[in-house]
């Protein structure tokens, strides 16, 4: 039997040696708890989040710490956009961090072999980082942000819990959370992980294998947000409220049109020409700065960033200038 998972030439060879892309499952699984006397218990300024404004599963623990107003409690790390050979290094390029804040690293390697001096794998970001304990808790971004919708709002404000918003919350209790789940499943295999599944093939048939569940699931989306806003369920995946689900849908489609398109040849449709609704709802989430959303979801978006890094990624030595504007205005009352 061959095996296609055997380890790569380079650290830019993703598709296995059958074509296809397979995401490594994620390595430190433990979590941050509320309960004070818990492995790792939610306090301020013990926890550090490394990320790259480029990937999208680093830009889905970002958002939710804007989301949640955790700036001034969990410290953040911003390393270059540049996958290298090393994996991701510290440079100091276009205002990411020079070097690693805590120990001075340059690599971001060195922080897993800290944590384990035998780990073997791609040294992914995000990392939620231990200070205490010197350690990694956790380097899955679907159990970082669970765990910042809840374990650390004892820390804030009442308005900022999750338990003051109800059946409002990004993740709540009762029949909303399944619903939840099932539509994150289907949209992680088909949208999130689609793309990467899509642009990283290294054969015609895998690419075209995930190119058009990509675009059947998008068609999808498109008609839900439709019937939602026709409805007057409200703008959201899930009517009035933002949800996990938006959360996790936002940082794809962020990348969709400046990158996906353009570099991971994701390219039957535009997001901007072909889905007026998907477009409709992203471009609400980013230009929002009211007290919903306090402007997270532009500030943890660096487009510039994203472009250059998937560019990198895939070794091309130019990066795309459009599409121009990288997203259109805020849409007008007209519009809803
Ligand atoms: N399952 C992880 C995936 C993270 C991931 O794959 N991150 C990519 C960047 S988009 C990475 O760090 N890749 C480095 C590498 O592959 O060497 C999560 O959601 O947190």
């Amino acid at each position: 039997m061959t095996d296609n998972t055997a380890p790569k030439k380079s650290i830019h060879e993703f598709a296995d040696k059958d074509g296809q892309f397979r995401r490594q499952v994620s390595s430190f699984r433990s979590r941050v708890s509320a309960d004070p006397n818990a492995e790792f218990p939610a306090e301020a300024d013990r926890y550090v989040l490394y990320i790259t404004l480029g990937c999208p599963w680093a830009h889905r623990a970002n958002l939710v710490r804007s989301l949640k107003g955790l700036e001034d409690i969990i410290q953040l790390v911003v390393m270059d956009y540049t996958l290298t050979e090393e994996g991701w290094v510290y440079t100091g390029v276009d205002g990411t961090a020079p070097c690693d804040p805590l120990y001075g690293f340059t690599r971001h390697k060195d922080l897993y072999l800290k944590a384990d001096p035998s780990f073997v794998g791609r040294y992914t970001v995000p990392v939620l980082w231990d200070k205490k304990r010197e350690t990694i808790v956790n380097n899955e971004s679907s159990e970082i942000i669970r765990m910042f919708f809840t374990a650390f709002d004892h820390l804030l404000p009442p308005e900022r819990r999750e338990s003051a918003h109800g059946f409002g919350g990004y993740y709540p209790e009762g029949p909303l959370r399944g619903q939840i789940d099932e539509l994150n499943d289907w949209v992680y295999n088909t949208v999130n992980n689609g793309v990467y599944k899509t642009g990283f093939a290294s054969t015609q048939e895998a690419y075209e294998n995930h190119l058009y569940p990509l675009f059947a699931s998008l068609d999808r989306l498109e008609a839900l947000l439709k019937d939602s806003a026709e409805g007057g369920k409200g703008p959201f995946l899930f009517g009035n409220h933002i949800t996990e689900a938006d959360i996790r849908l936002y940082t794809t489609i962020a990348r969709f049109d400046v990158g996906y398109f353009t570099l991971f040849k994701c390219n039957l449709k535009m997001i901007r020409y072909e889905y007026p609704h998907l477009d409709k709802w992203y471009r609400r989430l980013y230009w929002d700065d009211t007290a919903l959303t306090r402007g997270a979801f532009k500030k943890t978006t660096n487009f510039d960033h994203i472009i250059k890094g998937y560019a990198a990624a895939l070794k091309h030595k130019t990066y795309p200038r459009g599409p121009i504007p990288y997203i259109l205005p805020a849409p007008v009352e007209e519009e809803y």
